[in-house]
């Protein structure tokens, strides 16, 4: 295959001559009329060509074609570090070509193409969009049509694009339409949208494989469906977490490119399943700073910030019995100091566990899944006391107001989650925990903080605290329960049932919001429970279960890409360097 595809000639950049070789892997040019010592070379892998196009073409910042018939232009990856983050921005990086002849030319674009074909066979072709025009900045529309509709025309993919006008649109239309002939689906916007596509795919998957989601032990159909997000909304935390930068172009390059297994986290209440989260299943303070926020909409972004100081001086703690079932202490552990980076070992090591079957478990495409399988497990261990905040994440969670996260050493898709308990304390020391987080001093190195890597998490209140139950968030929750209950129901049921539904969840929606607001007005008791904050949502209940399933989704994605490790990679084999080169 190595030698068909080799092609080695003389090409002209500008009035500059250079020696030009594609070989299977990458595609090299160096000047020709320097001496030895100064000659620079310039290697592209073949993996991260975004496209080849005839002629002298421009894409972005506007598209530009002159169709000339001796040259051609080919688009790559160019990486760049970013001020604000740990991750690297990827640009489109652009070289035009000039040949001698039209027919060298056409040789030229004819094996980079077939180059592309061999070895980068699962590449998109069709995906289907859903634009939030609301979410975030309200830029959505904007972002995808001027920086992102491009880069996928340029890389011959395809796409059918829904502009939503309603929440639940997207996660609804992924649950019962015709989705033949994508590969994927991407989400423009934040947080939630990327939950409502999550929520669509997974019972999507499940429905089709005959499968229960409501019962905690099954072991779920991982997604056929590859998710990328364009980030658009205003937390945008599995996008931090999993490309490392917060940039549409970045995104969108990752989309066309890249493969990433996710682990997401399951969450039941008795025998229902209430809602999947990726990032943050959290109570105590992130439940109360998520509760307190929905008052706040109106304010933005900067709401989780009031809300954060409103909750931290009304210094609340919350009486709870926490079980826990451990993972493999030989495999990791959320206190080893290393961090989940592009071809984690761990990860891999996992996919290898969880899918035994799989030829090419390694690899980036990896879309044959077999069943889950138990590793050495520990017993259950249970906890009880009162808790500034309990938090259970699958990776780390990092974002704009937390760079390293929830738990930094946390795996994307080790099949297991973080659990941080953090014991009623002093104020001034859960401060201190808070701001640690904005900064790499490690927030788990103090007394009243606890972190394990678990499977599944069972959280209860002490005998008699339901009883307790403040009335306002008591009357919420037989609200939302009535009607989360109605809509579990329609999930599995009718057309009809469905769409009844989708009006049930926006009511409650509205509920959530009356109710809280009722709450805090009527009463300035100090509740004797939290609510749970889901990826971004309330949930309804207060006791629940969760589990962790390995690897369920899969994004376009391929983790984060640390400068500093990104210049050691000069020693790889061809094949890894194609992974990590750097561009200057
Ligand atoms: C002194 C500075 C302390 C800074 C503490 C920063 C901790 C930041 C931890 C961020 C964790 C994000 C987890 C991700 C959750 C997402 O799935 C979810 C959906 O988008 N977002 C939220 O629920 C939104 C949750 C947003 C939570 C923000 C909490 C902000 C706390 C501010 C506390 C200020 C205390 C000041 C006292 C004088
Ligand atoms: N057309 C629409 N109208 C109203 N809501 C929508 C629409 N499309 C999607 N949504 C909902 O808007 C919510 C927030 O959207 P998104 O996550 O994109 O933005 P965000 O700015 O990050 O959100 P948030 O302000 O909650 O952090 C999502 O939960 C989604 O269900
Ligand atoms: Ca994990």
């Amino acid at each position: 295959m190595e030698t068909d595809l080799r092609l080695e000639s003389s090409l002209w950049i500008g009035n500059k001559r250079y020696r030009a070789v594609l070989t299977g892997w990458h595609l090299k040019w160096t000047e020709a009329d320097k001496k030895n010592g100064d000659k620079k070379t310039v290697s592209v892998p073949v993996a991260e060509v975004v496209g080849v196009e005839n002629g002298r073409v421009e894409i972005l910042p506007q598209k530009s074609v002159e169709d000339t018939d001796k040259d051609f232009t080919v688009f790559y990856i160019k990486r760049s570090r970013s001020r604000s983050t740990y991750g690297l921005l990827w640009s489109l990086g652009r070289t035009q070509f000039s040949c001698p002849s039209r027919v060298l030319r056409d040789q030229w674009t004819n094996h980079l193409r077939t180059a592309l074909k061999t070895h980068s066979p699962l590449r998109p072709h069709r995906l289907l969009v859903f634009i939030n025009p609301f979410g975030g900045k309200k830029k959505g529309r904007e972002i995808y049509h001027s920086l992102v509709a491009p880069l996928f025309e340029l890389a011959g993919i395809s796409s059918h694009v829904i502009v939503t006008e309603r929440a639940n649109q997207a996660r609804d239309h992924l649950l019962k339409k015709d989705l033949t002939g994508f590969d994927g689906v991407v989400c423009v916007g934040g947080d939630g949208m990327f939950s409502e596509v999550l929520h669509g795919l997974i019972g999507r998957t499940q429905q089709e494989a005959g499968l229960c989601e409501t019962d905690p032990a099954v072991t779920l159909q991982p997604c056929p469906l590859h998710i990328g997000i364009i980030p658009a909304g205003s937390t945008d935390c599995v996008c931090y977490a999993t490309v490392g930068v917060i940039d549409p172009v970045s995104s969108a390059l990752h989309i066309i490119i890249d493969s990433q297994p996710l682990d997401v986290c399951s969450v039941h209440h008795a025998s229902t399943l209430v809602r999947y989260s990726v990032s943050l299943v959290g109570y105590g303070f992130y439940g109360d700073v998520l509760a307190e926020s929905e008052k706040h909409r109106w304010m933005g972004p900067l709401r989780y910030d009031y809300s954060g100081t409103v909750v931290y001086l009304s210094n609340r703690s919350y009486a709870g019995i926490v079980q826990y079932l451990p993972a493999d202490p030989l495999l990791s552990s959320p206190k080893d100091k290393t961090r989940c980076l592009s071809g984690c070992n761990v990860c891999s090591r996992s996919t290898e566990r969880l899918f035994p079957h799989t030829s090419d478990s390694g690899s980036l495409y990896s879309s044959h899944f077999s069943q889950y399988s138990n590793d050495s497990e520990g017993e259950w261990v249970s906890v009880e006391g009162r808790f500034r905040c309990v938090s259970i994440t699958c990776m780390s969670s990092s974002c704009a107001r937390s760079p390293l996260g929830l738990s930094p050493s946390a795996h994307l898709a080790d099949g297991t989650g973080d659990l941080i308990l953090v014991w009623d304390t002093h104020p001034l020391s859960f401060l201190k925990f808070l701001y640690r987080h904005t900064s790499t001093q490690d927030q788990f190195d103090l007394p009243f903080v606890e972190v394990h890597r678990v499977k599944a998490v069972r959280f209860s209140l002490p005998d008699g605290r339901e009883e307790e139950v403040h009335e306002g968030i008591g009357e919420l929750n037989r609200a939302i329960e009535e009607r989360e209950y109605v809509d579990t129901v329609s999930r599995n049921g009718s057309q009809q049932q469905l769409a009844q539904s989708v009006v049930e969840r926006e009511t409650m929606n509205e509920h959530k919001t009356v109710a809280s607001i009722l709450c805090g007005l009527c009463c300035k008791k100090t509740p004797a429970v939290s609510v749970w904050n889901c990826d971004g949502e309330i949930l309804p209940f207060t006791e629940i279960f969760c589990r962790i399933h390995g690897q369920l989704v899969r994004l376009y994605a391929r983790g984060i890409e640390d400068g500093a490790a990104m210049q050691n990679c000069s020693q790889e084999s061809d094949k890894n360097k194609s992974r990590c080169i750097t561009y200057k």
